[in-house]
């Protein structure tokens, strides 16, 4: 694979998707469609809209949706031109029959996401996906917690699935630009299929990464409009849109619209700055999943903790994305220890 600058880099916005997180899954019909309507103007490649946690993660564990998503993505499906409409989903979160909704309102990328240790249980979907006439995207999460070798072969199983591309998530903005390089380089290498990558900026990288990412080869970066995403947020979209065209990577985005965008329409959506307080910041840190945070937050307050000793733990125990219910066993095991003391 080329690792020519010119080459073009296609920009995967989710803003609408891991965003979601930050507004506490509250989008609206005309917040969505304004969203949704800006970055197809802007140039983006795929735009991704679902629950925070993927599809049906409206939940009493996740957290609920003001607007069901399935709303949101005919809305969004009805002012998108150019750009591709996609979803997220894990198995076992959602399933193929809401794949099949999501189609049917108009979705037509589908990023199927799981631990990067578990990419078989993905295998069923991607298959189902092409199935439906969608494009089929493999993601692996928490991949800071696999070797390279390890990631390759997991994403092979993506390729054998029929996925078009493979999709590294750094789910809990834990990865250097070195851990980065050496993931991703691994995968250009090896792989027949393009690669992506899906940055958290809770150590303050997630531009560096995604930039590193770019340099390795990878032809499919993860953005959100004002960074906007779980724990302190995704690479901002505006900010990759600049550094990008500074530095002569062809990305097609108009990068004047994108800061308008998320100056005029995000910003004025979300319900607190997204800066890197120190729980974020802990995350990183400790290599926890960002989606925790908020878990982590309410268990905190329940057991008079400080949420970045819950998060600690949770690092240490190598809690990984689905173990959302164990955040409250944590903390209690915290707070008996803290009484004993
Ligand atoms: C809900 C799936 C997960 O949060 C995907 C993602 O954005 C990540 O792993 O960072
Ligand atoms: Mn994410």
């Amino acid at each position: 694979m080329s690792l020519d600058k010119n080459r073009k880099i296609h920009i995967v916005d989710t803003t609408l998707r891991d965003g979601s997180h930050a507004v506490s899954h509250s989008y609206t019909v005309e917040q969505v469609t304004a969203i949704a309507s800006g970055l197809d103007k802007v140039g983006v490649d795929i735009i991704e809209l679902s629950h925070g946690d993927g599809l049906a993660g409206s939940s009493i564990n996740y957290g609920f949706s003001a607007t069901p998503e399935m709303e949101l993505i005919r809305a969004a499906s009805q002012v998108v031109r150019r750009a591709r409409l996609g979803v997220l989903l894990l198995p076992g979160v959602g399933t193929i029959e809401d794949l099949k909704e999501a189609r049917a309102n108009g979705a037509q990328v589908v990023r199927v996401a799981t631990h990067v240790t578990e990419a078989d249980i993905a295998i069923q979907h991607l298959k189902a996906a092409r199935e439906l006439g969608m494009m089929p995207v493999g993601f692996l999460m928490m991949a800071h917690m696999a070797p390279p070798k390890k990631i390759l072969e997991q994403a092979q199983i993506f390729v054998d699935a029929g996925a078009e591309y493979v999709n590294i998530a750094d789910s809990a903005g834990y990865m250097t630009p070195d851990d980065v390089r050496a993931r991703i380089s691994l995968l250009v290498e090896k792989l027949p299929i393009p690669v992506g990558f899906h940055a958290h900026n809770n150590l303050g990288l997630a531009v560096a990464n995604a930039l590193t990412a770019a340099e390795c080869g990878a032809d499919y970066i993860d953005v959100t409009c004002r960074g906007l995403g779980a724990g302190a947020g995704n690479a901002q979209a505006e900010v990759v849109a600049g550094v990008f065209q500074r530095l002569g990577y062809s990305t097609g985005l108009d990068f004047y619209s994108y800061m308008d965008l998320a100056e005029n329409v995000v910003e004025p959506i979300m319900q607190r700055p997204q800066i890197i307080k120190s729980a974020p910041l802990m995350l990183g840190y400790a290599g926890v999943y960002s989606s925790f945070l908020l878990h982590t937050y309410r268990a905190a307050e329940k057991f008079h903790l400080n949420p970045r000793d819950i998060l600690v733990e949770l690092g240490r125990r190598g809690m990984v994305g689905g173990q959302e219910d164990m955040i409250i066993d944590v903390a209690h095991a915290l707070s008996l220890a803290k009484t004993e003391c």
